[in-house]
Parts: structure tokens; C-alpha cells; sequence
């Protein structure tokens, strides 16, 4: 039955990848089963089953699902099937006598996260939760736009309270499975079976919650499970992409419970961050792979041009990794504008310096002209400091260039600026929130 689903999955995905993706990636790997929202394929390498889960994940699942409705997730391993990683054990007679984790991704460690100033406050806040000492915020509620890193850190956390407190029941879910088991129990009339599964844990983390906004008896169930948990001094923990107050339908009463504990913001990276990241990622797939040569500048133009989320950064350097293995040859420049045209292409920087200064002078009311001028009072030079980092970090002109667009100023000026304005985000709040809230603006 299973073979049969597979065999007619992997034909669609013959005809719409051709035959040698299907060859390198599809062929290869065995639907085994379909559980709780969870579809488990065996696969010849951890490699490859990465690899499909980060460029085929969607389309398995959406082809998988006209048998298996409910279905979210794919689940790669290697050799014979392992047991599920974290399970909750309750004590209850009728119940299923296991409430199982969603699968942990074995990468996602605190090791292979790399710190910047952009996620030092979400990181420093899961180190903390993971310590299972005495629960002095609740929930740790993190949220960030896309591919920033909240599921990492919350796999994170579930890998070093197994290590160290293989007594807690950890459990780990998306708010989709939520949803899902939710939904289930309802159907098989087993909803007490559901409240006392969920109370029983010690330590709650739901992904991605902004998914249940809307979802209007999800979210009561939600908000009970959560008041529960919390009045028993259990641990949550909580990402969504946006602050629970700017989550559209999400009930305010549990929007207020969120923001009763820790909210942290992961923010997008800076140049150093990916810069970091790539390195960290170039180790691991050379562990998986082996050694592969990387030419000069390649790292740096990466982390210069793909801005927009760590994963599709991870996603490109893992390609190039690929092609490189591939034709044993090490990867430079000219591979990279090769390999990663499409990336490359979508990830073109569309804002202008031009608009930079626009939305920096009508933010911090001052006149153009004064931003192109030479004024240095600091209700004018300091707007215009940020306006050369928002232009250094969100097109790809040089530093000269941009200096033309500031009036003809020298481009060892515009460095300085960028670097002012580096330096005092870390040191001046108000600042640091000006240039997120402008950032945030240029780029929607
Ligand atoms: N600081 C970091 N260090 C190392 N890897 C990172 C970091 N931030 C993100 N990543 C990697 O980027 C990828 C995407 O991260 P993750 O899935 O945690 O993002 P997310 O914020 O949960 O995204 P989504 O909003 O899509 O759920 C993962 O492979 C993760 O390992």
C-alpha cells in the first residue's frame, strides 16, 4: 500500500523534475510510513534526504497528502528506522500511552548556531530555558521573519534537555500538529485522553503558533493547554514570525498571556552573521561529504548578496557543495554565478539609495537637500549616517558609489558612518529601533 502511494508520488515527480533530479534525489529514497502528520522516507545519505527536504519538501508532502490528509511534515533517515527522539510518557489507562515529539532535526544544536548581534538576546534566552533551572520567564515567546533560526533554536533546546534531563518530558510540535491532534482526538472522542496527554508535559514548545490564528476552537484548547502548563510552572516555548500583538485573529487573551513571559526578537542578519554561518555550514556539509576546496571571496560575496534568510543562504552554499563533489573541482566565483543564477537573480537588491534617503528624511522629519548637504548639526548628520548604513547594507553599491549619491562626499566618509552607525546600535536603543523600523520598511 505504502510502495503503491510512493511508486505514483515519485512518478509525478518524474515528470515534473526530469530524469536526472529524479535520478539523484527521488529514486533513491523509500517511503516507510505515515504517522501523527509525519511521513518517514529512507534515504542512502543524510545528504540526500537534506537535501530533498530543503528543495522537495512541499511538493512530497502536497502530492502525499490526497492519502494521507493531515499530513505536514517528511522525516529523513538513514538505515534501519529509529525510534521517534523525544517522547512525553503519561499514566493514564485508556489513553495512548505516548505523546510523540515532532522529529528533531539532529544538526539543530547550540553548537552549530552561530551567535551575532542580530540573535544574541533569542540565543542568550533558549541557553537559559535549556539550563532547566527554577522557570523565571513563561513562555519564552521568539519570533523573527522567515529561515532566521526559531526552529534551530527550539530543536536546540529539546537536544540539551534530553542530554541533561532525560527525566522531563519534553515535547516538541508545530502548532499545525497541534491543530492536527487536536482535530483527531475530537473525531475519535478521546478529547480527555488529549487534555491529560498535553498537561502531562514538562516542557511545551509549539512552532510557528501564528498557524492556529483563526482556528477558533484550536485556539481555545491552545489557550487551556497553556494556562494549565503555566499554572503547574511547566516550561513553554513559543515562535511565531511576528510579536503576538501583530498577529492578525489570534484571540486577546491568549495574545496577552504570550506577552506575559519573555518576548525576543530574532532580527535579520548582518553581513559578519552570515559570514559566520557560512563557515559554520561549509564544516558540516564537509564533514557529511568531504573536503571541498572554497576560492577566495567566495564566502564574502554570499554573505554580501544573499540577504534575504539563512536559509536560502544554506540552501546555495549546500548546492555549490553539491556541484563541486560532483565534478571534483573547488568552487569559485565563477561556479557561484553559474550554479546560483536563479538565487542570485531573486535575491537582486531592489532598493535604491534614493529611496534610502526618501524614507530616512521623512522618518526623522529633515529635508532632502539637508541630507545631501553639507550640514553637520546632529538632528542632521546623524539621520544621514543611517541613511549611508541602510544604503551599505541594502544595495550592492559600493562604497564610492554611494558617496556620489551623498552630495559627492568621499567614500572613507560614508565608512565612517556605516561604522558609527554599527557601533551605536548596540549602545543606543532608540537608534538600533530606528534603523530595524526603517529596514523593515524599505524592505516590504
Ligand atoms: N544563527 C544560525 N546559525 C546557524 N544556522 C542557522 C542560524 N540561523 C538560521 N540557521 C539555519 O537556517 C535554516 C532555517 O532556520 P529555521 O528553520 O530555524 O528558521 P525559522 O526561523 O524557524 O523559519 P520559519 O519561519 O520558516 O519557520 C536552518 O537550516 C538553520 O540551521
Amino acid at each position: 500500500m505504502i510502495a503503491q502511494q510512493w511508486s505514483k508520488v515519485s512518478k509525478e515527480l518524474r515528470q515534473e523534475l526530469g530524469e536526472s533530479s529524479y535520478k539523484s534525489w527521488i529514486e533513491p529514497l523509500e517511503l516507510v510510513g505515515v504517522e501523527n502528520g509525519v511521513a518517514r522516507l529512507n534515504a542512502p545519505s543524510r545528504f540526500v534526504g537534506d537535501w530533498v527536504k530543503r528543495n522537495y519538501h512541499d511538493k512530497i508532502v502536497a502530492r502525499l497528502r490526497n492519502d494521507h490528509a493531515g499530513l505536514t511534515q517528511l522525516e529523513f533517515f538513514v538505515g534501519p528506522a529509529a525510534a521517534p527522539v523525544v517522547k512525553a510518557r503519561v499514566q493514564t489507562q485508556e489513553a495512548p500511552s505516548v505523546l510523540e515529539s515532532a522529529p528533531l532535526e539532529g544538526r539543530y544544536t547550540f553548537d552549530n548556531f552561530v551567535v551575532g548581534k542580530p540573535n544574541e538576546l533569542a540565543h542568550a534566552a533558549a541557553k537559559r530555558v535549556a539550563e532547566a533551572g527554577p522557570v523565571t520567564f513563561n513562555p519564552l515567546f521568539l519570533y523573527g521573519g522567515v529561515g532566521l533560526g526559531k526552529t534551530h533554536l527550539m530543536h536546540a533546546i529539546a537536544h540539551e534537555l534530553q542530554q541533561s534531563r532525560p527525566d522531563l518530558q519534553v515535547l516538541y510540535l508545530s502548532a499545525e500538529q497541534f491543530m492536527y491532534r487536536f482535530v483527531q482526538a475530537l473525531r475519535d472522542r478521546q478529547i480527555m485522553d488529549f487534555k491529560n496527554l498535553f498537561r502531562s508535559v514538562d516542557v511545551l514548545m509549539v512552532d510557528d503558533v501564528q498557524f492556529i490564528a483563526g482556528k477558533d476552537s484550536t485556539q481555545e484548547e491552545f489557550f487551556h493547554t497553556f494556562n494549565a502548563l503555566v499554572d503547574q510552572n511547566k516550561q513553554i516555548i513559543i515562535s511565531a514570525d511576528r510579536a503576538p500583538g501583530e498577529i492578525k485573529d489570534l484571540e486577546a487573551r491568549i495574545t496577552s498571556r504570550m506577552q506575559c513571559g519573555l518576548v525576543v526578537d530574532l532580527h535579520p542578519t548582518d553581513y559578519e552573521l552570515r559570514l559566520g554561518i557560512l563557515h559554520r555550514k561549509a564544516a558540516i556539509f564537509a564533514e557529511t561529504l568531504g573536503p571541498v576546496n572554497v576560492g577566495d571571496g567566495v564566502f564574502e560575496f554570499l554573505a554580501h548578496r544573499i540577504t534575504t534568510n539563512v536559509r536560502v543562504l544554506e540552501g546555495a552554499l549546500q548546492r555549490l557543495f553539491a556541484f563541486s563533489n560532483l565534478i571534483g573541482q573547488e568552487i569559485t566565483l565563477d561556479m557561484v554565478q553559474d550554479c546560483l543564477s536563479d538565487i542570485l537573480r531573486s535575491s537582486e537588491r531592489r532598493v535604491t539609495v534614493e529611496e534610502i534617503q526618501r524614507k530616512v528624511s521623512e522618518h526623522f522629519n529633515i529635508r532632502l537637500s539637508d541630507m545631501l548637504g553639507p550640514k553637520r548639526a546632529r538632528n542632521v548628520a546623524r539621520p544621514r549616517q543611517i541613511a549611508m548604513y541602510l544604503a551599505k547594507e541594502l544595495t550592492s553599491r559600493s562604497l564610492p558609489e554611494i558617496g556620489r549619491r551623498f552630495g559627492g562626499r568621499d567614500h572613507t566618509t560614508i565608512l565612517y558612518g556605516v561604522r558609527k552607525v554599527e557601533e551605536m546600535r548596540s549602545t543606543d536603543v532608540q537608534l538600533a529601533e530606528d534603523v530595524d523600523l526603517l529596514r523593515r520598511l524599505l524592505q516590504s
